[in-house]
């Protein structure tokens, strides 16, 4: 299902978040979204799962206004990962995983067979099933976050929206993570700050900048050294990865005087 942002605009308490901004993840793919810190890239994934109404434009999924769509089709539609949805529900890891299925259901039925066969699946692939009867509270950020994924996944959404999925995760969750979401054939739009990640898992990527989109393409056409130096202001050595080809971004620390 395609996700098209048509002419985004955010603004809030008179200042303009974001400008104006097209962007189209076809579907079945996946486009990440990268920019420095506060250049509008949660925010516009917010007006994505309605955590915020856009000021003007529209955010259409598979064709409709998500802003038309009454909220359990929205959220069969679309799930999200977000950087704000770190619950303080005392409930176990099944329990939030569960909970996935709350757009599908109607009443409070218990989970079908199908349904929590979809759940022991989701916890496995997050790597969380031997977490399932333990408190959520209890988790380490990294659990916490694949934990969530697995809530994301139960939804089984035709369009995924991730705010940095990988942000807690150590190396081998991160490659996992990423490598799911390209099997997946989910459209899928992901808020990531590792660029490398970006390159290996996108399709395309967008590139924000004071709100505004400054690039839009395949990695390798994105990701070049004047990109990076005139969005972040870094100096880098691009690289075609040797068994892959994907851009990989190389970089040098500099030596700043600093106080002891
Ligand atoms: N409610 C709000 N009122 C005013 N400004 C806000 C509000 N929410 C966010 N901002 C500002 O909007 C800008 C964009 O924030 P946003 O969180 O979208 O950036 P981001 O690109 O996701 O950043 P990061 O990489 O740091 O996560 C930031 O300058 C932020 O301080």
């Amino acid at each position: 299902m395609r996700l098209s942002l048509d002419g985004l605009t955010v603004a809030l308490d008179g200042t303009t978040l974001v400008h104006s901004l097209d962007l189209d993840v076809a579907d079945g793919s996946v486009v990440g979204l990268i920019g420095p810190n506060g250049s509008g890239k949660s925010t516009a994934l917010r007006c994505v799962y309605r955590a915020l109404r856009p000021s003007g434009g529209t955010v259409r999924v598979g064709g409709d206004d998500l802003a038309d769509l009454r909220p359990r089709e929205g959220a069969r539609r679309v799930a999200a990962l977000t950087q704000e949805n770190g619950s303080d529900l005392d409930f176990t890891v099944a329990e939030i995983v569960a909970l996935g299925r709350v757009p599908h259901q109607r009443g409070n039925g218990p989970l079908t067979a199908r349904e929590r066969e979809l759940c022991e699946h989701a916890m496995d692939s997050m790597d969380v099933a031997h977490l399932a009867h333990r408190g959520v509270l209890t988790l380490s950020g990294g659990e916490r976050q694949r934990v969530l994924m697995a809530r994301a996944l139960v939804q089984e959404p035709r369009v995924l929206v991730l705010d940095e999925p990988t942000n807690h995760l150590d190396v081998r969750h991160q490659i996992h993570l990423l490598s799911l979401l390209r099997g997946l054939g989910v459209t899928t739009l992901v808020v990531l700050h590792d660029l490398n990640l970006a390159a290996a898992a996108c399709d395309r990527i967008g590139v924000l900048e004071e709100g505004r989109l400054v690039a839009t393409g395949p990695p390798a056409e994105v990701l070049t050294p004047e990109l990076i130096r005139d969005v972040f202001g870094v100096e880098a050595t691009v690289v075609a990865h040797p068994l892959t080809g994907d851009p990989q971004l190389l970089y040098r620390l500099t030596h700043e005087k600093g106080t002891p």
